[in-house]
């Protein structure tokens, strides 16, 4: 598969709204790399992957990187970011070089880049993501192992949406539990639930290219008797019943499938939705409530929010 690598340079008051404008066009994972320290490597980074002339320059700020898939939406995608990246500054966020520069980069040069980057990241009690290359091994007899393989997946399985989603898993799910994971992605949401007892679970994608890598992650983790991922949107014509449907998918399309949520969960079933901004929270509490749900549990980190819902009896 073709990667594109978005590189942004600009300030460090600008990386956390951009980071989430690259979150947002889909990229799983940011890497924040210094200017300064960037110099340091001037002829390898400058000359082979900005193309561009070191003297254009300035030795300060920050370049954030983000990787995209190659497909038919990526010109689009694109076009979105920087949109976006230029109505920051009608927040009055000093964006300073606001470069936006795009190359192709293949298989192996990205995986390289990010490994660079990428190590075990314990995200929650009992969970650990570790990428397929490390040799890692497991620091207590009830830590579970996800292993990822971002040279084939959309996720490091990182972001502060995942985590509070695998968090609340972790938490909410009940051995031999079905469940529904709607937006899988690179699958690590399956593989989670599938690990921590759960008895079926059913992973959703849009995307054909999220199936099937979320189809081998599931494999590599040896889940496959449980987890199961098809092509589908949202919830539609899907039946269950579940006892937890997870989500970590934008507000805007949360709010797109409560009703279908309520209709496929058991009656005091969990409902957990991620990738929430805090500027759609209350929007999301709202239709929670309409829809037949009572908050259980609100979590927050950085600037997003997960929240946990319970269907009503
Ligand atoms: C933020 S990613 C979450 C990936 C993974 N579940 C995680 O937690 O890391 C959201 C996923 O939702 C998928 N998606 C977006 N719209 C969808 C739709 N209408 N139906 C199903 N999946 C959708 C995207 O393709 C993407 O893989």
């Amino acid at each position: 598969m073709k990667w594109s690598e978005i590189s942004i340079h600009t300030t460090q008051e600008a990386v956390e709204p951009v980071s989430n404008i690259l979150h947002e066009a889909g990229a799983s994972g940011v890497v924040i790399e210094d200017v300064a320290d960037l110099m340091k490597e001037r002829n390898s980074v400058f000359g082979e992957i900005y193309h561009l002339n070191p003297n254009d320059y300035p030795a300060e700020g920050v370049i954030l990187k983000a990787y995209l898939p190659v497909n038919s939406f990526l010109g689009e995608t694109v076009e979105e970011i920087k949109q976006a990246v230029n109505n920051l500054i009608t927040f009055d966020i000093d964006l300073g070089a606001n470069m936006v520069s795009i190359s192709e980069v293949n298989e192996e040069e990205w995986a390289t880049a990010w490994k660079k980057y990428y190590k075990p990241v314990k995200v929650s009690e009992k969970i650990t993501i570790t990428p397929t290359w490390e040799d890692y091994s497991p620091v207590s007899s009830d830590e579970l192992i996800i292993e990822l393989d971002p040279g084939m997946a959309f996720g490091t399985g990182t972001h502060p949406t995942t985590v509070m989603s695998l968090q609340a898993l972790e938490k909410y799910l009940k051995t031999e539990d079905k469940v529904a994971d709607v937006g899988t992605g690179s699958g690590v949401l399956s593989i989670a639930a599938a690990l921590l007892g759960a008895s079926s679970v059913d992973a959703f994608d849009l995307d054909e290219v999220a199936v099937n890598s979320a189809r081998l992650n599931i494999k590599l983790n040896k889940v496959q008797q449980t987890a199961h991922a098809k092509q589908n949107d949202l919830l539609k014509g899907v039946e269950g019943p579940y006892d937890v449907v997870v989500a970590n998918i934008l507000a805007e399309i949360i709010l797109r499938f409560t009703d279908d949520a309520a209709n496929v969960l058991k009656p005091g079933g969990y409902f957990i939705t991620s990738g929430i901004i805090q500027g759609k929270k209350q929007d999301v509490k709202d239709d929670m409530a309409r829809a037949g749900f009572t908050i259980v549990e609100v979590l927050e980190m950085e600037d997003w929010v997960a929240i946990i819902s319970r269907k009503n009896s």
